[in-house]
């Protein structure tokens, strides 16, 4: 591959092609970078279970709750593993009725522009090596799983899966894409259950729309192990699911948004649960108040609404976001640098009250307390 822009030939004395491009760079294969770091077997054994258990619990074959849950963004593989060593405990002790799944977040989507996350910018300087990036996501995705904490991420640009889907025991596609022709045919092709968040102005339609779309055969440019373009032909992924963001008009996880859902859903033939991410436009940006969406979606649950399947928490060592200085050896250790996450003390509260109170709907008694304050 050349690292020109201009190679098209022209006639003018000008290029016509390739105007607003400034470079291009070659990209490491996925098989290459696969054949430096394996998939082990203990990462295995993580990603078969719990994609399994992740496909049960979406199709409502599993009472348990399905959590998602971690940092907006992964910045730092040290704090990360910092941060799924904690999860993975919880993970193993709550496992009789929460399936807990860490959001391990590494490209982001913008609202305009901004950082871009360590997948497409892992020295935080702008200088985007996707290269890096690559290997440094593959490499903390096998660590977490070989703790035994199962994996989930954000799907944005449309070669990534090809380098990491193997590690993967959840996906989502999200709000600014989930109406994307690009993302729903990708989805069709990969290998875990995916939640496609509604749209950033509130339409759950989208994202119906999209499950219906990405269960259907697609065929669409894509890459090869090899590194090669390639027509990519797929036989739709059966495991789509909406996810509840709320919108630009304000949260949207009470139970009359939870109904209008399961009316699009059933118009559309989908019978796939319904997972609500408590952060986002539902916690209207302000961390705290994902207590208050994670306490009220709990509540609908044992009272007798099975279609609410899972939820999402953004999460964090220490609580808060803080801005991106010119220096990133200046970070704090464990804050996001995007979206403000709730902490560690009260991640373990929100996941212990949920342990607590999916033992009414586990058939076990819900011992009786105060649901954690917002
Ligand atoms: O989840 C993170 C953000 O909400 C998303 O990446 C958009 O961020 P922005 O609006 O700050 O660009
Ligand atoms: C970007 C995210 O969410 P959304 O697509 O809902 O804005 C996210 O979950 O990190």
């Amino acid at each position: 591959m050349s690292d020109s822009a201009n190679t098209t030939a022209s006639t003018a004395a000008q290029p016509i092609a390739n105007t607003h491009v400034t470079r291009f760079e070659p990209l490491t294969s996925p098989r290459d970078l696969k054949a430096e770091q394996p998939l082990s077997a203990a990462a295995e054994a993580t990603v078969t279970a719990s994609r399994a258990s992740v496909e049960r619990i979406v199709n409502k074959q599993d009472p348990r709750l399905l959590l998602i849950v971690g940092p907006c963004s992964i910045h730092d593989e040290a704090q990360a593993l910092d941060y799924a060593g904690r999860l993975a405990a919880l993970r193993t002790q709550y496992a009789d009725r929460l399936e807990i799944v860490m959001r391990v977040y590494m490209d982001k989507p913008r609202t305009t522009v901004g950082w871009r996350g360590y997948l497409n910018d892992p020295h935080m300087d702008g200088k985007n090596d996707f290269n890096l990036g690559l290997s440094k996501t593959r490499r903390l995705m096998l660590k977490i799983n070989e703790l035994g904490m199962p994996v989930g991420t954000e799907l944005l640009d449309p070669f990534v899966p090809q380098y990491i889907d193997d590690q993967l025991s959840w996906a989502a596609i999200g709000a600014r894409t989930t109406e994307s022709q690009t993302h729903r045919a990708m989805v069709s092709g990969i290998s875990t259950p995916v939640g496609f968040k509604n749209g950033t102005g509130g339409n759950i339609k989208l994202a119906v729309d999209a499950i219906v779309s990405a269960g259907k055969p697609h065929t669409f440019l894509g890459i090869t192990d090899e590194g090669q373009a390639a027509v990519v032909s797929t036989k739709g992924n059966p495991d789509g699911h909406v996810i509840l963001r709320g919108g630009r008009f304000g949260p949207n996880y009470a139970a009359e948004h939870v109904q209008e859902t399961l009316g699009l859903l059933t118009d559309a033939g989908v019978t796939a649960g319904i997972v609500v991410d408590c952060s986002h436009h539902n916690s209207s940006y302000q961390f705290e108040k994902q207590l208050g969406a994670w306490n009220d979606v709990i509540a609908q649950r044992v009272a007798g609404n099975d279609a609410l399947v899972g939820l999402m928490l953004e999460s964090n060592l220490i609580e808060g976001k803080q801005s991106i200085p010119a220096d990133p050896a200046d970070l704090k250790y464990g804050v996001s640098v995007t979206d403000a996450c709730v902490g560690w003390q009260t991640t373990e509260e929100l996941l212990k009250w949920a342990y607590d109170q999916m033992g009414a709907v586990m058939g076990q008694a819900a011992p009786d307390q105060e649901a954690v304050k917002s």
